[in-house]
This record gives C-alpha cells, structure tokens and sequence, in this order.
C-alpha cells in the first residue's frame, strides 16, 4: 500500500468535462494499468453505448435491462409536460411528502435539498417519526408513494397510513385520490393500485434499477412537484454523454478507475465520501447505496464512508480512498480544513449523478462483479417477514444502565460494551451503526458515527437510520466482505401506530425489522450488539457521552 494522498494546494490530473472535474485520480496505484486495459478493450465507448457484454456472462441478461440510465435523461424528457401540467393542477397541495425507500427517496432528497425545495422525505418504519409526517398540514399534503417493485413493506405501510388518515380528516374516496400520486415501474402491483386509488400515476423507465435511477421518474417527479426545475438536471447529464464514450477527458472513467483500482491494487477498499461543503448535500447518501448495493457481494466490495466534513475523523485511513465531492470548488481545489483527499469531484448535480453512476459501473469491472444485482437484500426483509409471522424474538436484556438495556451478555455498563464492541473490531473490518429510531427527534444519534471514529483505532465507521440503510448499505454488510462489526440501537415507542389492513403496527415493523436484521448478521458470526433506549433523549445523551470517554 502506498500513501497517494496529495500534500499540495492542487490535485494531480483534472479530467473534466461538461462542468464536472475529477481531481487526483490518476495518482491511485496501478490506475494507468487499469484504464489502459479498459481503454484497450473499448470500454469506455462501450459503456456508452450500454453494451451488455462488459461484465461477463453471468452479469449479461441483467445488464441487458439496465444500462438505461446512461441515457435515461432523453426518455425523462417525456415526463416534463405531464409533471408541468400535474403541478399546477394540484397547485393548492403545498406539502409535498415523499414515502420510498433507497433508490427511490435518496436521490429526490438531495435534489430537494441541494436546489432548495422543501421535501418531507418519508423512508422510516419508526412510528414516532410517520406519526409527526401525518400530522403535518395533511389538508395541504400532496403524497408521492414510489416503489420501483411496488412491494416495499414500508412504503406500502405510508400508503395505507395516508389514505387512512384522509379518511378519518372527513374526505371521501375520490378527493383522498386526489392527494396521492404514484411512481412506479410498468406492470407492478402498485400500477394497478394507483388506477384503484384514482391516484396520479407517473411510470418509471423500467431499463433503470432504483440506485441507478435518480434522473428516472424517480429523481424527478417529487423533486418537480415540490418546486424544483428537474429539466436542468436533464441539461447537465446530456452535456457530459459524449465525454463518457471516450478513452481521455472522461471524468466517469477517471473516477471509476480511482475507486476499482484502489480497491484492487491499493488495499484501500474503503472509500470516505466526503461533504466538502460547498453545496450539494445528501450526495454521499446517495451515493453510499450506489456503490455499496453496487459492489458489495461474493465477499467483496468497496464499502462506503459517509463523512461530514474535511476534517470529521474517518475521512482518512491507511485502507480508505478519500473522495471529496461538492458543487462548487473550481476544478484541481480542494477544501481546506482537513486532510488532502486522493480524489475531489466537482460540478452540478445531474453531471454528478451521471458520473457516479457510469464510475460504479466502470469500478464493477475492475473488482469483477455484477454492478446491477443486488443478492443478499431479501435476506433481512424474508427473517422479518417470518419474524412478523411467528412473532418477536423473545430476550431479554442482560443488564440496565440507566436508560440503555444491553442485550447479549456482553458487559455490565454501556461504556464497557462500546469499548469491547470497537476494540474488536477486525484489522481490516469496519463499525456499523445503525440506529432504528426517529431521524429528526433523534437525530443526535448521529454524532456517534465521529465519536466512534475518534476512538475506533482508525478503523472506518459508518452511520445509518434502520430500516433506511438496509436498502443501502445492508447488501454489503451480508455479500460484502465479512469483516464488519456492528452497533445496532433501538428505541422506545411511546405511542404506536396501527398499519391500516395488516396485523401489525409500524412499531412491530420497525422491531421487527431490527430483530430480522441482528439474525442475519449474527447468523454470520459477526459481533453485533444490540442497545435499547428505554428512554431516547437520555440514552442518546447517554450513548454520546459514553462514546466520548472512549478517547
Ligand atoms: O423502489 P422499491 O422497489 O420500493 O425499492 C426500494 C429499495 O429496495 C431494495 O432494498 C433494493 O435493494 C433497493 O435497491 C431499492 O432502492
């Protein structure tokens, strides 16, 4: 392993085009290799022109049907006039709330909130927080409900909790219709549901898998809604097409390089995504389950950091390719404040999708998997299927420290726990933490993710709201290399929520769904400790306190 990163003001080699830069890339060990290789087997062209062939036989029938996001833009043009006309329809619905999970809510919320538009963005089972949504200005509530499959258990949970809610507000059936508008592929269960709910129903591009498909219906029909002009996003990605068929100046290809490579030859199979403040926020949660579902399988990957700033702990690491990315530094800049990253990449939102997108592909190649499946996601989903069948597992905690229980007889206080839990953590492994709680009442919960890194003898740490982050990061924690420790915290419900027409309340899902989680990863031999906050507030404070005494 050599130590790429950069001590100067200016990155190595710029790649840009179309208003995107891709700084430093060239500097990853054995990268000139790799995109030689690439280069002389036409791959860049190739991918261009969605050639299903690029990642092996067993990869191909898949491919076939989804490459369309390399022009995805063009078909998504179709959907302006319609969503011009929609929003001046329902014009008076001034709330625009969005229920989808992964690549159906990720890339609409950083639109929303890099371009300045309110979006209330719904991808929780915690009854706390659904239960906060539907109180909120419901008479003015336009709900967008997208599902690519149209099964997702939580999103159907938000449909059957808003159509019940405008019921009990006094509405009858065709003015509750009036509020919903759904998103979804062609010929999934939720189509015909839309027609039954005399829903608005706008179809997604079906050659687009959902991490793929933020310039898809997906991307853009509640971000249009909510105010946003989405036809910019579409300029952008067009402007930067024609740089993604060639062997030079191609800012996807220098990107996918650093990220295959470094992973490959450089042992830095971890990659910091790296807000370097300068406008585009959410980018790295978005591209978090990009590259994590993208790559994490057959006991490999590139696991996704998402770090808060320049100089949060974790944005560098002898195993880790730091990546800052943001809108606005000029080409060849990189923040100041914190560590030189390897890698900045720089430009407008809907060149940054692109480039991602096309970068993940091209870094599947070289590490050697299928970019577009995503193999072991069902596995936690089918254990909390089965779970809500048979009923909670029934254990104990082992001890109560103040408002945390400890399950597992792993240790008598929490600060005990969280210090054996980071101690052991392997020498190439990972932290996980993945909260089941209320992300904006709870969203202090977050912060542990820095303390954590501060004290988990540099070894990356990740952060993730459950069950949010089972349709991110989940695949690689289960197909990804099996080298991960994990935290999972769960929290009290004061008040539950009935799911309308199932036997089971959004507090039961949300249980559920951790208990489902904790077995598929304890089934895996993988250290997992389970708190449990019988109060939140405290417990969080608790949890944050007792992460800081680590150090
Ligand atoms: O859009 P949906 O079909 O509801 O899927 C939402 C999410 O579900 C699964 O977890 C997939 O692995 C994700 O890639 C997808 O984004």
């Amino acid at each position: 392993m050599t130590d790429a990163s950069n001590q100067g003001g200016l990155l190595d080699g710029v790649e840009a085009a179309a208003g995107i830069s891709v700084s430093g890339a060239a500097s990853v060990p054995g990268a000139a290799d790799d995109r030689a290789q690439l280069v002389q087997a036409g791959v860049p062209g190739l991918l261009a022109a969605k050639d299903p062939t690029l990642w092996g036989p067993d990869a191909e029938s898949e491919a076939k049907i989804r490459l369309g996001w390399v022009d995805t833009f063009r078909r998504s043009r179709d959907l302006l006039p319609e969503l011009a006309q929609l929003r001046e329809e329902l014009a008076d619905l001034t709330h625009v709330v969005l229920a989808g999970m992964g690549g159906s809510s990720l890339a609409p919320e950083v639109i929303a909130q890099t371009l300045g538009r309110p979006l209330t963005v719904l991808d929780t089972t915690d009854p706390g927080q659904v239960r906060a949504a539907l109180g909120d200005r419901l008479a003015q509530t336009l709900i967008v409900i997208s599902s690519k499959s149209g099964g997702t258990v939580e999103t159907d949970s938000h449909r059957r909790a808003y159509w019940q809610a405008f019921k009990d507000s006094g509405l009858d059936e065709a003015e509750i219709g009036r509020h919903f508008v759904i998103v979804t592929d062609p010929g999934s269960p939720l189509e015909t549901v839309a027609t039954e709910m005399g829903a608005a129903l706008l179809l997604a591009d079906p050659d687009v898998g959902g991490r793929y498909s933020a310039l898809t219906a997906f991307g853009l029909v509640p971000t249009a809604l909510a105010g946003v002009d989405v036809a910019e996003l579409l300029d952008q990605a067009e402007a930067l097409l024609p740089a993604l068929g060639q062997d030079s100046d191609n800012p996807g290809l220098a990107l996918g390089v650093a990220l295959g490579a470094a992973a490959k030859n450089d042992g830095r199979d971890k990659v910091a995504l790296i807000d370097d403040g300068t406008g585009i926020q959410g980018l790295g949660d978005w591209a978090e389950q990009l590259l994590a579902e993208s790559t994490g399988k057959l006991g490999t990957g590139i696991l996704p950091v998402v770090v808060e700033s320049p100089d949060a702990p974790g944005a560098s690491g002898e195993d880790v390719l730091s990546v800052c990315l943001g809108g606005a530094l000029a080409p060849g800049t990189v923040p100041g404040g914190g560590i030189q990253p390897h890698a900045a990449v720089n430009g407008p939102l809907g060149a940054q999708f692109l480039t991602w997108e096309y970068a993940t592909a091209i870094a599947g190649r070289i590490i050697g998997i299928n970019p577009f499946d995503q193999p072991n996601v069902t596995e936690s989903k089918d254990n909390t299927k089965h779970i809500l069948e048979s009923g909670l597992p029934d254990e104990g905690p082992s001890v109560t420290d103040g408002a945390i229980q400890i399950f597992g007889d792993v240790a008598t206080t929490v600060t005990e726990a969280l210090r054996d839990l980071v101690n052991g953590i392997d020498t190439a492994g990972y932290l996980a933490v993945m909260a089941y709680l209320d992300r904006h009442v709870d969203a202090d919960a977050a912060k542990l993710r820095a303390l954590l890194a501060r004290a988990g003898q540099e070894r990356p740490v990740t952060f993730g709201w459950g069950p949010r982050f089972l349709h991110s990061t989940g695949q690689y924690h289960k197909g990804g290399p099996q080298v991960g420790s994990y935290l999972q915290i769960t929290g009290v419900v004061n008040e539950d929520l009935p799911v309308p027409g199932q036997p089971y309340t959004f507090g039961t899902l949300q249980a559920a769904q951790a208990a489902g989680d904790r077995k598929a990863l304890a089934d895996r031999g993988r250290p997992v400790l389970h708190l449990h906050l019988i109060d939140r507030a405290a417990g969080i404070a608790q949890l944050l306190a007792a992460a800081k005494d680590l150090k």
